[in-house]
Parts: C-alpha cells; sequence; structure tokens
C-alpha cells in the first residue's frame, strides 16, 4: 500500500436499528487502481460506501479521505426527473464549467455508455440496466478522484457489463481511485488490483486480488468464496 491511501477507515463501528453492522472496522483504500470490496450479503459493504461517503457517521473511529472530488453510484440509480442529458449536467454543476464543455462533456459521456439516441429521453422511464449505465456515465462525465461503485452492473446485460468494466478501468487508468461492492467475482477477478472481504462488518481478508479469491486464509473468506456459486457442485454431481 502507498504512504498516502485515498481513503483510510480506523476502527469504525455503527450501529443502526440496536443492530452493530460495523464493527471496528479498519480500512485502507490505495489511490491508484482499483480495490474491491466483496463480502456476504448485509455484510456492510454498502454501509461502509455510506460511512466513506458521509451520508452515514460512525458511533466510533475515524473516516479520513484525501482531498479531491469523489462520485457515488448507488446500487439503487438515483435519477431526478428530467431528460437523461439533464442528470448527466445536474451532475456537473459543482464543478463550475463553462456551458459549453458541460455540454461537451455530457455528450461525450452518453455516447461512452451507448445512450447518445435517449438524451432527452426521460430518464427515469430508463430500464434498470439503462439507468445504471446513465448513473454511470454522469460519474464519468465528473472525473472523480475517487469512484464509489455498488454493485454498479448489477442489472446489466452481458454487452452493457462489458462496457461499464472498460469505463471503470479506462477511469482507474486516468488516476480516479476505484472502490468496488460487487458480488460479480469474476468481476473482481477482471478489474481488481486489491480486494478487502467484509464479513459481519469486518474487513477479514485484504490482498492482491489473486491471492484472495483463490488463496483465501480465513474461514470467514472462504465461507463466502465457497458459497458463491452452490450450483457449480450440481453440475459437477450430474
Ligand atoms: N438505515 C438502516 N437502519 C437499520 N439497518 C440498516 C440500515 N442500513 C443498513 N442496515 C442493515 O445493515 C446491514 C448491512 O447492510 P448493507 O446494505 O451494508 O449490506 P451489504 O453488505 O451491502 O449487503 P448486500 O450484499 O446484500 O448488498 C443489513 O443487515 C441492513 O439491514
Amino acid at each position: 500500500m502507498s504512504a498516502e491511501p485515498v481513503i483510510h477507515l480506523d476502527g469504525v463501528s455503527l450501529t443502526l436499528g440496536g443492530r452493530p453492522i460495523l464493527d471496528r472496522l479498519s480500512l485502507e483504500v490505495a489511490a491508484r487502481g482499483i480495490t474491491a470490496l466483496i463480502g456476504p450479503n448485509g455484510a456492510g459493504k454498502s454501509v461502509t460506501l455510506r460511512v466513506i461517503d458521509g451520508l452515514l457517521r460512525p458511533d466510533t473511529g475515524s473516516v479520513r479521505l484525501a482531498p479531491g472530488r469523489r462520485a457515488f453510484v448507488f446500487q439503487r440509480p438515483a435519477l431526478v426527473r428530467a431528460s437523461a442529458a439533464a442528470n448527466v449536467a445536474l451532475g456537473l454543476i459543482p464543478l463550475d464549467l463553462a456551458r459549453r464543455e458541460r455540454a461537451e462533456r455530457t455528450e461525450a459521456a452518453l455516447a461512452r455508455v451507448g445512450l447518445s439516441e435517449r438524451a432527452s429521453d426521460a430518464a427515469t422511464r430508463f430500464s434498470g440496466g439503462e439507468q445504471q449505465r446513465l448513473v454511470l456515465a454522469r460519474a464519468w462525465a465528473m472525473q472523480p478522484d475517487l469512484l464509489l461503485l455498488d454493485e454498479p452492473t448489477a442489472s446489466l446485460d452481458p454487452a452493457a457489463t462489458e462496457t461499464i468494466e472498460s469505463l471503470i478501468v479506462e477511469m482507474a487508468g486516468a488516476g480516479t481511485a476505484v472502490l468496488l461492492v460487487s458480488h460479480n467475482l469474476g468481476q473482481v477477478a477482471r478489474l481488481a488490483d486489491e480486494t478487502v472481504v467484509l464479513s459481519a462488518g469486518r474487513a477479514v481478508e485484504r490482498g492482491p486480488t489473486r491471492s484472495v479469491l483463490f488463496s483465501p486464509r480465513t474461514a470467514e473468506a472462504r465461507a463466502y468464496l465457497t458459497g458463491e456459486l452452490p450450483w457449480t457442485s450440481f453440475a459437477a454431481a450430474s
């Protein structure tokens, strides 16, 4: 890990609805490349992203972020009742760009995710996958220093998944630090340099993606990774 992580959580605990969700979570995310955050349903991955983004405050512990622009792509796309182009352009308002550059970036972003033809259509009427592509276009247009992604391809077809994966790789190559929550372990293997396994609100394992996925050291990580594809054992048996 380089000396200056883009995200540094130290001993973060958080109780929600009377249940402990994060339990002395310590996590560092490198300022370069793609870090995956994986783990079972309910482990606290989305809550961790919300804590990092400042949407939830931890009860104890500290959250330190390197200065810079942040974009967060939620599990359920957050869009306003306006055209697709307006939704992308709205994300650019804080950047204070000239009108012309805002329009150009919006157009390029829609083209990048294959939605040019839909620029003036109402975003809230888009299909789930189209909405996800749109929020990723908005994040891409913002050129953030840190990109938080919560299952960005969960409802996408294979072609759209490939488009989005290449967009994520491109952003990381251009210097955006990416923290990716995903249950798609193929995607994690393809994209992530580093992987962190979260279990019951704690980071139980972290390291280079290949060693975490293929030689997990902890029982919690092994349980998640082997439970992930239960149908493979049926396929092998039949
Ligand atoms: N605002 C809240 N109030 C009460 N409980 C919450 C709240 N937000 C999240 N939780 C609980 O925290 C736990 C962790 O939720 P989180 O969404 O972070 O899980 P996750 O690891 O992202 O899971 P998944 O893989 O299913 O998306 C869940 O049991 C959830 O019910």
